[in-house]
C-alpha cells in the first residue's frame, strides 16, 4: 500500500483523464449531436436572447442579464441554475462553435439569467443589437482544479503540510500525540459541550484532539458521526485553533454548518451563495462580506465602475473611449483590492471556515490567507471523496481529521476504466490500510436501527462491535403513532422467498439493467400492507439495486403514493427511513448475482431501515454470493420468511407460467438464445413449472387470515395493470383486430390506455360523438407511418389520432429543418400569428394530412381539456394536461408537453442519473409487445403543442370578440 507522492500523483493525473473523458462524453456527446433547437427543447440552450444589462459583480467580474430577444416574453422552460457553466455565443451558427465567452450563471428567473463573466465587459465585445444563445457547458472546473492540487503535491516543498504529506504516504511515522487537553499548560479532562455524548464518541473526539497528524473517526451507519464532529470542532475552537472543515457536497457542508450554527462559533461558508441552503446564506462569505464596514466603499467603486462603463458604451470618439477603459482598468483593480482585503480580514477572524473540497482549493478565497492559517483540516463524508478532492483542503494545514465509513458507497466515478484502475480508493481508505488502528476510533452506539436490523451488518462489516442504543434497540413500526399491530409491523425482519415460485427476472438482450415484475408485485404487494395498516407512505423506502427495476416499481407505486420514495440504493445515502423495502431482482438458473455483489451497496441498503427491514429475493439465485447468503441466512434465522407462493395463493401474484403468453413465449425466445440448446431450456420450463405446482413444504411461512383478507380486497397494482392486462390479452390475440373501451372511462384510464397502447406499439383511436365517445385500439396494419394509417381509416369515424401513429411522420428533413437559425422558433406570442400567415401550401401533402388529424384531435383535446381543467404541474403554466400531457416518472407530477420533460422542471438530474436504463427500458417493459416504446419525439411534440397554442389563441380572441360584441 505504500505509494510514494510522485507515483500517486502521476497515476492519479491519469485516472482523472479518464474520468475527465467519460464525463464529457456523457453530459456533452448530447450537445454535438443535436441541434440547438433541441438542446433548446431538452432545457440546456436558450435560443434568441440580447444582453438586457450588465454590471460589475465581485470580484470586478461582468455579469450580463441576458432575455428573451423580443421584449415581453418569457423564456422558454429550461434547467439552467445558479453555479451552472454557460457558453455565450452569437444565435447564428452551430451550438458550441464560436463561444464568445463561458460563465458562471447567478440568477435566474422567468424572464431572464444572469451570467458572471471573468471577462472584462469591453473584453466580451458585446453588441447590444445582436441575437445570443447560452448553452449550458461541462463543468470543467472541477477537473482544472483537482489537476492543480496534484501539481501542487508533488512539488510540494517544506509547506505547512510537508510533515502530513510524508506521514499520509508512509515516509514518516506518526508522531507522538498532543496532550489531552491543551487549553491550558497541564494536561487536563476534556469538559464536553455535549453531555449526552456515548463513551465511543468522547472517546473519538478527544483520540481526534489528540492526534498530531492524523485521526480518522469512523461512523457506521447511525452513530452520530455529525455529533461527534460538531463537538470536535467546538473543542479545537475552545483551544483557539483554526479550523477548516469541509466535505465533498454542498449538503453534507451544510448539513454541518446547521448543527453548529447558533453554537457561539464564527462561522464562514465559502461557496456561491445561491448553492447553499435559504438557512445557511447568512453564514456565506458574501453575505458577511455585505455586511462588512468595507462593503460601502466597495459598494461606491462598484457604482464608478458601472457609471464609467455606461459611458464607454455611449461614447463613439476614440480618444474618449481609450480614456475610460483605462479609468474602468483603475477601478477594477482598486475594488479587487479592496474585496480582497476585506475578505481575508474575514476569513483570518473566523473560528472556522467551512467549504466544500473543491471551494477550498487555492483558486478560491482561502488564496487569501498566510499559508499557515489553519491548525487542523477536517474531512467529513472522506470515504465519499475522491483522494484528490480531500488533498485540495488538506495542504491546508498541519493536521487533518477525517471522517466517514468505508463500509458505505465510494466516491461516484463514471468511467469504469479509471474506477478499476483505484481512483475510487478513498484517503480512508488507504490510510487505514496503513496504519490501521493507531490513527482511528470507531463510533460503536448506533440510534437508528433495531438491533436485529442492525447485527447483521455489524457481524458482517463492523466486527460485531456495534450496539443499538436502548431507545432504539427494540423499537418496531408499531410503535409509531396510528400505526396498528400486525403480522407485519410488529417484526423487524421480514424475508419474502421467491425461490421455486417462478419469479425470473427479465431476460434481456442487453445487459444494461435488470427488473423483475413478479418481485415488483411482490413489493407492491407489502407496501400496500403496510399503508393499509397505518405506516405512512413518507415513512417508507423501496430501495432496488437496479434501475430498470425501480422504474417497474415507480410504475406500479408512485401515483399511488406520491410520498412514498423509490430509488437505487445511491439515493439514499446519509439517509433514513421507519421502513425499508428491497427487491433484489435477480433470479436466474446461473445463479448470476452481477453487480449486486457489491458489498457495501447491500450494507447501505439495510441499514437505513429504522423499524422494519422486508427483504424480497429469490434466495437460490442470491445465495450464490456469500456475503448475500449470510444475509438470507440471517434473516432466516432472525426474521420472519415467507414464500412468495403464499402470495401466488392469495392471488397477489401470478407465475411466469400464468402470465400472458406472449410475455413468455419473448422470454423463452430470449432465454433460448442464450443458453443456446434447446431441448435444455424446455426441459428447465417443464421442471420449474413443476416446482411451481408443489407448494413448498419446507418454507416456514407465517400467515395472518384477516391481514390476507385484507390485502386480497386490494386492487394489487391498481388501474394501470388491469388496463394492461386487457390490452396485452388483446395484443396477443391473434383473432382480433380491435378492442373497444367504454365510453365511461374517466379521462385517468384513457390517459393511461393512451400510454400503454403507445408502448405497446396499438393504434389508438377514438370513435363517436358526445357521450357516445369512446376509444378504440387497433393493431397496426403492417403500417407504422401515419399517412397511411389516415387512409386506411373511414375518415370521418377518426376523430383522435394516437401521438404513436404520429411519430413516424417526423421527416428526416423537411421545413422545419432546425440546423440554420432563421427556422428557430419565435417566441410564444408570434409563433400562434405566424401560423395563422403561414400558407398552408408551403407544407408538404403529408403535413397537410397530419394538420386536419390534428386539428380534429385538437378539438376533442380543448373540450376534455374546457371540461377536466387539470393543468400543467409546472409553476405559473397554465396548460391543460387532461388529455395531452405525461406523468413525470421521477415526481409523478403530470406536466403540459412543454413541461413533462425532467430536465425542463427540475427532475434532470434524476433522469440523466437513469439515462442508460431508459435506454433499454423501451423495448423491455413490455415485452409482449414486441415493438419498441414509440414517444412522440421532440418535434412532433413541439407541433402538436404550436397546434394546441393556436388553438388557445384562437379561441381566446373568440372570447374577446364576444365580450365586445356584448
Ligand atoms: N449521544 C447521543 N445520544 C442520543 N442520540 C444521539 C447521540 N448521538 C447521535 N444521536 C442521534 O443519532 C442520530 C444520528 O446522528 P448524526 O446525524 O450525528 O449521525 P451521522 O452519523 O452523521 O448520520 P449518518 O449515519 O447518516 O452519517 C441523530 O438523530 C442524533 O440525534
Ligand atoms: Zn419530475
Ligand atoms: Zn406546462
Amino acid at each position: 500500500m505504500d505509494i510514494s507522492v510522485e507515483v500517486y500523483v502521476a497515476k492519479t493525473l491519469k485516472l482523472l483523464e479518464y474520468e475527465r473523458e467519460a464525463e464529457i462524453q456523457e453530459t456533452s456527446s448530447l450537445q454535438e449531436h443535436v441541434s440547438a433547437k433541441e438542446l433548446q427543447q431538452r432545457g440546456v440552450c436558450l435560443l434568441k436572447l440580447r444582453v438586457s444589462s450588465q454590471r460589475t459583480g465581485l470580484y470586478g467580474r461582468t455579469v450580463l442579464t441576458l432575455e428573451p430577444y423580443w421584449p415581453g416574453n418569457e423564456l422558454p422552460a429550461h434547467n439552467f441554475t445558479p453555479g451552472d457553466i454557460a457558453g455565450l455565443s452569437l444565435s447564428k451558427g452551430e451550438c458550441g462553435s464560436d463561444t464568445i465567452a463561458s460563465g458562471i450563471v447567478t440568477r435566474v428567473s422567468q424572464s431572464a439569467v444572469s451570467v458572471a463573466f471573468e471577462e472584462s465587459y469591453d473584453g466580451l465585445n458585446i453588441d447590444d443589437s445582436a441575437q445570443y444563445k447560452l448553452v449550458k457547458l461541462a463543468n470543467d472546473v472541477t477537473y482544472r482544479r483537482l489537476k492543480k492540487t496534484l501539481q501542487k503535491l508533488a512539488t510540494y516543498r517544506s509547506g505547512c503540510s510537508q510533515h502530513l504529506i510524508d506521514v499520509l504516504f508512509g515516509q514518516t511515522d506518526l508522531g507522538p500525540a498532543y496532550s489531552v487537553a491543551r487549553d491550558g499548560d497541564t494536561a487536563q479532562e476534556l469538559v464536553f459541550f455535549n453531555p449526552h455524548l456515548d463513551a465511543s464518541q468522547r472517546e473519538a473526539v478527544g483520540f481526534a484532539l489528540r492526534q498530531r497528524e492524523v485521526g480518522v473517526i469512523h461512523g457506521p451507519p447511525g452513530t452520530g458521526k455529525t455529533t461527534t464532529i460538531v463537538e470536535v470542532i467546538r473543542q479545537a475552537v475552545k483551544q483557539k485553533l483554526k479550523i477548516l472543515a469541509c466535505a465533498p457536497s454542498n449538503i453534507a457542508v451544510d448539513n454541518l454548518l446547521e448543527r453548529l450554527a447558533g453554537q457561539k462559533v464564527k462561522v464562514i461558508r465559502l461557496g456561491h451563495p445561491a448553492r447553499l441552503l435559504a438557512s445557511i446564506q447568512r453564514y456565506s462569505l458574501d453575505a458577511i462580506l455585505a455586511g462588512s464596514d468595507e462593503s460601502k466603499l466597495v459598494a461606491d467603486v462598484r457604482k464608478d465602475m458601472d457609471k464609467t462603463l455606461s459611458s464607454l458604451k455611449k461614447a463613439r470618439d476614440g480618444g474618449a473611449r481609450q480614456r475610460l477603459r483605462e479609468e474602468m482598468r483603475a477601478l477594477r483593480k482598486e475594488l479587487r483590492q479592496r474585496e480582497d482585503a476585506a475578505t481575508r480580514d474575514l476569513l483570518k477572524r473566523a473560528d472556522v471556515v467551512m467549504a466544500t473540497l473543491t471551494g477550498a482549493s487555492d483558486e478560491g478565497p482561502l488564496k487569501q490567507l498566510e499559508e499557515d492559517h489553519f491548525d487542523i483540516v477536517i474531512v467529513d463524508e472522506c470515504s465519499q471523496a475522491m483522494e484528490a478532492a480531500c488533498w485540495q483542503a488538506m495542504l491546508h494545514a498541519p493536521r487533518c481529521i477525517l471522517a466517514g465509513d468505508h463500509n458505505q458507497l465510494p466516491p461516484t466515478i463514471i468511467s469504469n476504466k479509471a474506477a478499476k484502475e483505484g481512483l475510487a480508493v478513498t484517503l480512508m481508505e488507504r490510510v487505514l490500510k496503513l496504519y490501521k488502528d493507531k490513527v482511528m476510533r470507531m463510533l460503536t452506539v448506533q440510534y437508528r436501527m433495531n438491533d436485529r436490523i442492525m447485527q447483521w451488518s455489524s457481524d458482517q462489516l463492523y466486527d460485531g462491535k456495534l450496539v443499538a442504543h436502548e431507545s432504539v434497540a427494540k423499537h418496531l413500526l408499531r410503535d409509531l403513532t396510528g400505526v396498528s399491530e400486525t403480522e407485519d409491523t410488529a417484526i423487524p425482519l421480514l424475508l419474502i422467498d421467491t425461490a421455486g415460485c417462478h419469479q425470473r427476472e427479465l431476460q434481456l438482450p442487453d445487459e444494461v439493467s435488470k427488473g423483475n415484475e413478479g418481485e415488483a408485485d411482490l413489493v407492491t404487494a407489502h407496501v400496500d400492507r403496510l399503508i393499509s395498516v397505518g405506516v405512512s407512505p413518507q415513512d417508507i423506502a423501496v430501495i432496488a439495486p437496479y434501475n430498470l427495476q425501480v422504474e417497474l416499481l415507480r410504475l406500479r407505486l408512485s401515483q399511488k403514493y406520491p410520498k412514498l420514495e423509490i430509488k437505487s440504493v445511491d439515493g439514499f445515502q446519509g439517509r433514513e427511513k421507519e421502513a425499508v423495502v428491497i427487491s433484489f431482482v435477480r433470479s436466474n438458473e446461473k445463479g448470476e448475482v452481477g453487480f449486486l455483489a457489491l458489498e457495501r451497496r447491500i450494507n447501505v441498503a439495510i441499514t437505513r431501515a429504522r423499524r422494519h427491514l422486508a427483504v424480497i429475493c429469490d434466495s437460490e439465485t442470491v445465495s450464490h454470493n456469500k456475503f448475500l447468503k449470510s444475509l438470507v441466512e440471517y434473516l432466516s434465522e432472525h426474521g420472519d420468511v415467507r414464500s412468495a407462493e403464499q402470495y401466488i395463493q392469495e392471488g397477489v401474484l401470478s407465475t411466469d407460467c400464468q402470465r400472458p403468453e406472449r410475455l413468455r413465449n419473448l422470454e423463452s425466445s430470449q432465454r433460448n438464445k442464450q443458453t443456446s440448446s434447446r431441448s435444455k431450456s424446455d426441459k428447465t420450463t417443464k421442471k420449474n413449472h413443476k416446482n411451481a405446482q408443489q407448494t413448498p413444504q419446507d418454507m416456514r411461512q407465517t400467515t395472518n387470515m384477516t391481514a390476507r383478507a385484507a390485502l386480497t380486497e386490494e386492487q394489487p397494482s391498481g388501474r394501470e395493470v388491469e388496463l394492461q392486462q386487457s390490452l396485452v390479452e388483446f395484443h396477443s390475440d391473434s383473432s382480433r383486430t380491435e378492442h373497444a373501451f367504454p365510453a365511461s372511462l374517466n379521462s385517468h384510464d384513457r390517459y393511461l390506455v393512451h400510454e400503454i397502447a403507445e408502448r405497446l406499439g396499438l393504434v389508438h383511436l377514438s370513435r363517436g360523438e358526445g357521450i357516445e365517445r369512446h376509444i378504440v385500439v387497433s393493431k397496426p396494419h403492417k403500417m407504422p407511418c401515419l399517412a397511411s394509417s389516415v387512409n386506411n381509416h373511414d375518415a370521418s369515424s377518426v376523430k383522435s389520432v394516437s401521438l404513436t401513429s404520429v411519430t413516424c411522420l417526423t421527416p428526416s428533413s423537411d421545413d422545419s429543418n432546425d440546423s440554420g437559425d432563421e427556422n428557430v422558433a419565435p417566441p410564444r406570442a408570434e409563433r400562434a400569428t405566424n401560423a395563422k400567415k403561414k400558407p398552408k401550401s408551403a407544407k408538404k401533402p403529408k403535413n397537410k394530412a397530419l394538420d386536419r388529424e390534428m386539428d380534429d384531435d385538437f378539438d376533442a383535446v380543448i373540450a376534455a381539456a374546457m371540461k377536466e381543467n387539470v393543468s400543467c404541474a409546472f409553476t405559473k403554466c397554465p396548460a391543460s394536461t387532461a388529455t395531452l400531457g405525461q406523468n413525470c416518472p421521477f415526481c409523478a407530477r403530470r406536466f403540459c408537453l412543454r413541461h413533462h420533460i425532467p430536465e425542463v422542471h427540475g427532475c434532470g438530474d434524476k433522469a440523466k442519473a437513469r439515462a442508460r436504463a431508459l435506454i433499454s427500458r423501451d423495448g423491455v417493459l413490455y415485452p409482449g409487445s414486441g415493438v419498441p416504446s414509440k414517444k412522440p419525439n421532440a418535434r412532433t411534440r413541439a407541433h402538436l403543442q404550436q397546434k394546441l397554442e393556436k388553438k388557445l389563441t384562437g379561441m381566446e380572441e373568440q372570447r374577446r370578440h364576444k365580450k365586445k360584441e356584448k
